[in-house]
């Protein structure tokens, strides 16, 4: 029986034995001495955040099925502030739990608790309260998924500490797995719990397999070679039973996401380029209304552009023509109305001219008429001497007039001339600056300066990507032959042909130029060397399978091609030089063939 039990008598003794044993004099020590002196426990006040815990545990205790006595032992012990009993509570946890590890529910409400008195920015007590409770009313039911999803629940906690939520939902192993991360923290002493691979259920595999093939994959028609992926992934994750082969799908995933997002930007890309194109045409339309031709010219190229897959290097490339096309037109256009400006006022001289000659021959006839009859009437010499005279001073001054008039005339047909050929200058000038949209004429392809423009593109995309880029160098086989058998008109329409066919051979993302006469420069982005090799020997393979016709003739075309794989920092005149080396010995080995430069 304690010796005090009255309050104040308490406290005085209190304050006896702290100063007697030395102990300073704080709330807590006086609170300890107190209740050892009146034989009463201590009553520890908890935090917020520990009645939170200690309710949750209290949850526990009454959810899982077996273990409520020890759960509601942890909590007591929590509550008292025990240590020694803390340990025992945690310690008598351990055997009764299902999973194999011996240490795994003591290790993990350890952590529980360490990150529960933890301060992440970003998750309150509240939010891991709310956190727990909802893991505790959804999979209590079995203490094993009950067990990964606490686990997964509080490392979410340990791993961001910015996380927006605590809360794993179904799945959410799966999502922070997709995202690169693993559900288990790095840091933070969880890391030995690791998931079992036997937690990943079917179903789960089955759902995020579905997930991708019939919500993912459909809305990729666009892209081919996504949507086909799609499917792929989703196949593997069906079938993905152990931890590497999870790992591994979750790696594709992660690698899959990427190239989307890249692909949507570059969607959004095409979009803004193609009402960027459109504004351009409809805000200039005034300055290419000069000539139907002209202005026919570049709504043909749009409307090429909407028929074939939106892409926005070609949405670019034809900005970047009507740019050019549009202020050459507008210099032009302004040179011109000067020229036909001149030669109406040459006209306007003309026609002033004329009538002024018609006026002074008139008035010269008149007066001729009038000294005619003068000269009748009279016989005075005198008299006749003086209308003779004035006829000669009329006359001279005649023809002083038809000669200043016919030099007039001289400099204003002279100067017509000269507007006229300038006319016909700008207009050749002006059709050839509509061709520029057109790049090569005969071929449809770009032209060597087409081509500059797109090495420059993507040599710069090449780097700021850090993708490999190819080059490949392409000569038509015994082309001479061909142009002296049938006709230049022949050859010319086998190189229409065989553009047509390696386009269709090729991505959209590859570029085809023609570099000169029968050679044209394919650039291969994001290919390695034997995948560029790969697509120009699908090419080849392709031409032979559609044969040029010419007067109902079935013509067979071959080309032999080199190609080069970007080296470090290399500029396109190096690539095509080791490409067109490796087009060299392609031919000299008996050409139809492909040799990747060395
Ligand atoms: N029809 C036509 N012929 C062209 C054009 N440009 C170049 N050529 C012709 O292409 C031929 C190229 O001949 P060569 O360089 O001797 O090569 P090849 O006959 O193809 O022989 P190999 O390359 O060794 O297989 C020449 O006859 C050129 O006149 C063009 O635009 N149209």
């Amino acid at each position: 029986m304690p010796a005090f039990t009255n309050p104040t008598d308490l406290a005085r003794e209190t304050l006896k034995l702290l100063s007697a044993r030395r102990i300073a004099p704080t709330p807590e020590n006086y609170q300890t001495i107190y209740h050892e002196i009146a034989g009463t426990k201590p009553v520890v006040p908890h935090s917020k955040g520990d009645q939170a815990l200690l309710k949750a545990l209290q949850e526990l205790a009454k959810q899982v099925p077996g273990m409520g006595p020890q759960f509601k032992a942890l909590a007591n012990a929590l509550g008292a502030g025990e240590q020694k009993a803390i340990e025992t509570a945690l310690a008598s946890l351990v055997p009764k739990t299902a999973l194999g590890s011996e240490a795994s529910w003591g290790e993990l409400i350890r952590e529980l608790m360490r990150q529960w008195d933890l301060k992440q920015s970003g998750i309150t007590v509240a939010r891991k309260k709310d956190g727990l409770e909802r893991v505790l009313s959804n999979f209590s039911r079995d203490s094993s998924v009950l067990f990964t999803k606490v686990q997964a629940l509080v490392a979410s906690w340990a791993e961001n500490p910015t996380a927006q939520t605590g809360v794993p939902v179904e799945g959410g192993e799966a999502v922070a797995e997709l995202q690169g991360k693993t559900a288990v923290a790095s840091g933070g002493g969880v890391s030995a719990l690791e998931i079992p691979t036997s937690d990943i259920p079917g179903a789960l595999r089955e759902m995020l397999a579905q997930t991708i093939q019939t919500g993912v994959a459909p809305r990729l028609s666009q892209f081919p070679d996504l949507r086909d992926e799609a499917v792929m992934l989703a196949q593997q994750a069906r079938e993905a039973r152990d931890q590497s082969s999870i790992q591994g799908v979750a790696k594709n995933l992660k690698q899959f996401w990427i190239k989307l997002e890249l692909r949507n930007d570059s969607d959004a890309q095409v979009l803004d380029g193609l009402v960027r194109l459109l504004r351009l045409l409809v805000d200039n339309i005034s300055e290419l209304l000069l000539d139907d031709k002209w202005l026919n010219g570049q709504i043909s190229v749009v409307q090429d552009i909407i028929a074939k897959p939106l892409d926005s290097r070609v949405l670019y490339d034809a900005e970047r023509s009507f740019k050019e096309v549009i202020f050459k037109q507008g210099n032009l256009k302004h040179s011109l109305l000067e020229a036909k400006d001149t030669i109406k006022n040459m006209m306007a001289t003309f026609i002033d001219r004329m009538s002024e000659m018609t006026a002074s021959t008139g008035e010269y006839h008149a007066k001729i008429e009038r000294y005619t009859e003068e000269i009748g009437r009279t016989e005075d010499i005198n008299k006749l001497n003086q209308i003779l005279g004035n006829l000669m001073k009329d006359t001279r001054g005649m023809q002083l007039d038809m000669i200043r008039s016919h030099d007039e005339l001289e400099l204003s047909h002279r100067k017509v001339k000269e507007a006229e050929a300038k006319i016909l200058q700008l207009e050749q000038e002006l059709d050839h600056v509509s061709e520029l949209v057109h790049e090569d004429h005969l071929t449809g392809t770009l032209n060597r300066r087409g081509m500059d423009d797109a090495f420059e593109r993507e040599l710069s995309r090449a780097d700021r990507l850090n993708v490999p880029l190819c080059v490949s160098l392409l000569d038509i086989d015994h082309f001479k032959r061909l142009n002296d058998t049938y006709g230049h008109d022949a050859g010319d329409e086998a190189l229409i042909h065989l553009v047509r066919v390696v386009k269709e051979a090729l991505r959209p993302s590859d570029v085809i130029a023609r570099f000169g006469g029968e050679e044209f420069v394919i650039i291969l982005p994001e290919a390695g060397i034997d995948e560029a090799v790969m697509v120009m020997t699908r090419v080849q393979r392709h031409l032979t399978k559609n044969f040029f016709m010419h007067d109902n003739q079935r013509l067979l075309i071959t080309f032999s091609a080199g190609v080069a794989l970007r080296g470090a920092g290399e500029g396109a005149e190096s690539m095509i030089s080791r490409a067109d080396k490796a087009l060299y010995q392609a031919k000299e080995a008996g050409r139809n063939r492909v040799v990747a430069a060395a």
